[in-house]
């Protein structure tokens, strides 16, 4: 167990015209479980690989356990990694996958067996310790990599996207296991996906990147409940915050025949002439009172909820929003609503920068 720090680290790959990870600073502590994430091209792998030692750091330095790793070969950093495609041997046994990696180190041989046994008895495997990874489902190779990672006792857990080959069902419930096993361990995880859903429910905490920039790091409910700019905002949240450009009047912006005040402080010295509004779908309400009257679109039927999605007269424009409804008594395509919401449940952002401006 260790803790894992990115002081300032950038990698410029050749021929790219910015930097893939840029300056990024991040303080992981013992035992916690961290997840990148961030769509495709983030610098998501990169980071992690340059964690695992895969991929050089062009300036920087990344510590482990307060060690400086930064220039040391992946076998030195006490780290196992689990990789998308698993990286199995075809031709050695789940047994043997398992215990290759203390095979190599020079491990003892009764130690890797009884290591493996009991990886196996936690992963349940130890029925197919004798096959070969093809004679497994996905699932199973999955944990077979999670259990040479977890025999090895490292320091730190590097996943990178391990679940992106399992259909959905699977991959809820190994996310589950994974999570579980994580807290068992108390190893510290470093864990890449592009999957917010994913990060929300396995992360103790949530790193977003875009664009080689660490955007927040953040417990999953402050990410939700607070996102620093309108990337995370519009990235953590499915369906998607609804982000609305509104003009700045009397102080504030009006949205649905109220205002939201956005005090002078927040906008001060940076002249903007309007804000983005944010309001989750679920803290949007229909309503037999006054509000946004909102055109319905199309209106999705999920059992307990609904999401309804339409477009909204804001201020002259029409613009898209998208509502969660009861899904019992889901409003029909084609008819208006009502909306109302709390101003407290709204978040407002710069239109220029994109930055939050009220805490
Ligand atoms: N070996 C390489 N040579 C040149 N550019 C690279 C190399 N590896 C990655 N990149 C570039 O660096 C950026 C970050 O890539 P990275 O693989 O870290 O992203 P990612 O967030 O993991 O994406 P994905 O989810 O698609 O795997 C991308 O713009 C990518 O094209």
């Amino acid at each position: 167990m260790a803790t894992v720090a990115f002081q300032g680290v950038t990698k410029l790959f050749p021929g790219g015209d910015k930097a893939a990870v840029d300056q990024l600073d991040l303080d992981i502590q013992d035992g916690e479980f961290l997840v990148l994430v961030g769509p495709s091209g983030c610098g998501k792998s990169t980071s992690l690989r340059m964690l695992a030692g895969l991929e050089e750091v062009d300036r920087g330095a990344i510590t482990i356990g307060g060690k400086d790793v930064t220039d040391h070969q992946p076998k030195d950093r006490d780290i196992a990694m689990v990789f998308q495609n698993y990286a199995l041997y075809p031709h050695m046994t789940v047994g043997e996958n398992m215990g290759f990696g203390l095979r190599i180190a020079g491990e003892d041989k009764a130690e890797i067996k009884r290591r493996v046994e009991d990886a196996a008895k936690i992963l349940d495997l130890t029925k197919f310790l004798d096959r070969k990874p093809k004679a497994l489902s996905g699932g199973q190779r999955q944990r077979v990599a999670m259990g040479r990672a977890i025999v090895r006792k490292p320091q730190v857990f590097l996943m990178d996207e391990p679940l992106s080959n399992l259909d959905a069902k699977l991959r809820v419930q190994t996310r589950a296991q994974i999570s579980a096993l994580q807290r068992r361990l108390a190893t510290t995880t470093v864990y890449v996906t592009h999957d917010q859903v994913e990060a929300m429910t396995m992360g103790d905490r949530v790193a977003v990147l875009k664009d080689g920039v660490l955007q927040q790091c953040d417990s999953p409910r402050r990410m939700y409940e607070h996102p620093n700019n309108v990337f995370v905002a519009g990235f953590i949240g499915s369906p998607a915050m609804n982000l609305l450009e509104l003009p700045l009047v009397d102080g504030g912006v009006r949205f649905g025949g109220e205002v939201v005040p956005v005090p002078r402080s927040a906008i001060a010295g940076i002249g903007e002439s309007s804000v983005t509004l944010g309001v989750r779908p679920e803290d949007l309400q229909i309503t037999t009172g006054a509000g946004l009257e909102v055109t319905i679109d199309v209106v999705e039927e999920l059992g307990a909820d609904a999401y309804v999605y339409g477009q909204a007269d804001i201020n002259g424009t029409r613009q898209p929003i998208v509502v969660r409804a009861d899904g019992r008594i889901p409003p029909e395509r084609g008819s208006t609503i009502t909306l109302s919401y709390a101003a407290e449940r709204t978040h407002l952002f710069s239109t220029v920068t994109g930055e939050r401006l009220v805490d």
